[in-house]
């Protein structure tokens, strides 16, 4: 499986030219793309910057050598990359497994080409099938929220910290309710659907945003394209 992450990393260093503004995604697939990036920008002297979309990928991309901006320091994001936990055969995805997708969805949606990195095993017929959709959610409001997405036949649990005790903080300072969904018929309606909910910060559905989709298998990696 780490085999698959690094090869379609690499795959993905054929989007990058000088003078980019690269969104740098989270997890540990795009941990290989910073990585890679990293020594790509010193071989060959290029100028590019990275907007990364967490603390996880701030600290990697410094580690790495590439210099970092904020969004509000450029005018446009050429491309971004990111791993995902699922993709249905639309590339809409599901987002959020590391808590990251609110800063996540701001640079991708504003990506000039968002590129996804998966492997084989993320590939499903219907958003949901396997995973929980994450959703970023005030505080204070994570119990009402929890009991409305009954209403969507959604049974929500509140992540809880790993060596921490209690919820999981994002890097913005909110809750994560991983809501399992009993059926997803529309993604892009859910989406909108569930970010309509007070104290609903952002949700992990990303639908018709992907453009490019890098899928590791064992023959190879496959370009999927919307
Ligand atoms: O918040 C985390 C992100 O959405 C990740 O990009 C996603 O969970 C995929 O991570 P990984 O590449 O580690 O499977």
């Amino acid at each position: 499986m780490e085999e698959l992450k690094k090869a379609v990393a690499k795959e993905a260093l054929s989007f990058v030219d000088d003078d980019m503004v690269i969104g740098l995604g989270t997890g540990s697939t795009t941990a290989y793309f910073i990585k890679l990036l990293g020594e790509l920008i010193r071989e060959e002297e290029l100028e590019v910057y990275g907007i990364p979309t967490s603390h996880q990928s701030r600290l990697l991309a410094i580690e790495s050598g590439i210099p970092v901006i904020s969004l509000d320091e450029t005018d446009a994001i050429d491309i971004a990359v990111d791993g995902a936990d699922e993709v249905d055969p639309n590339l809409n995805l599901i987002k959020g497994r590391g808590a990251a997708l609110t800063m996540e969805k701001i640079i991708e949606y504003r990506a000039g080409t968002f590129i996804v990195l998966v492997d084989e095993s993320k590939l499903v017929e219907r958003l949901g099938e396997k995973m929980p959709v994450p959703i970023e959610v005030i505080p204070a409001a994570w119990r009402a929220i929890a009991e409305e997405l009954e209403v969507f036949n959604a049974k929500a649990e509140l992540r809880m910290g790993v060596k921490k005790d209690g919820p999981v903080i994002t890097d913005n300072g909110n809750f994560i309710l991983d809501a399992k969904f009993e059926r997803i018929e529309d993604p892009l309606d859910m989406e909108i659907e569930l970010n309509t909910i007070p104290g609903v910060v952002e949700n992990g559905i990303f639908a018709d945003i992907a453009d490019v989709v890098l899928v590791g298998t064992r023959d190879g990696v496959k370009k999927l394209e919307r």
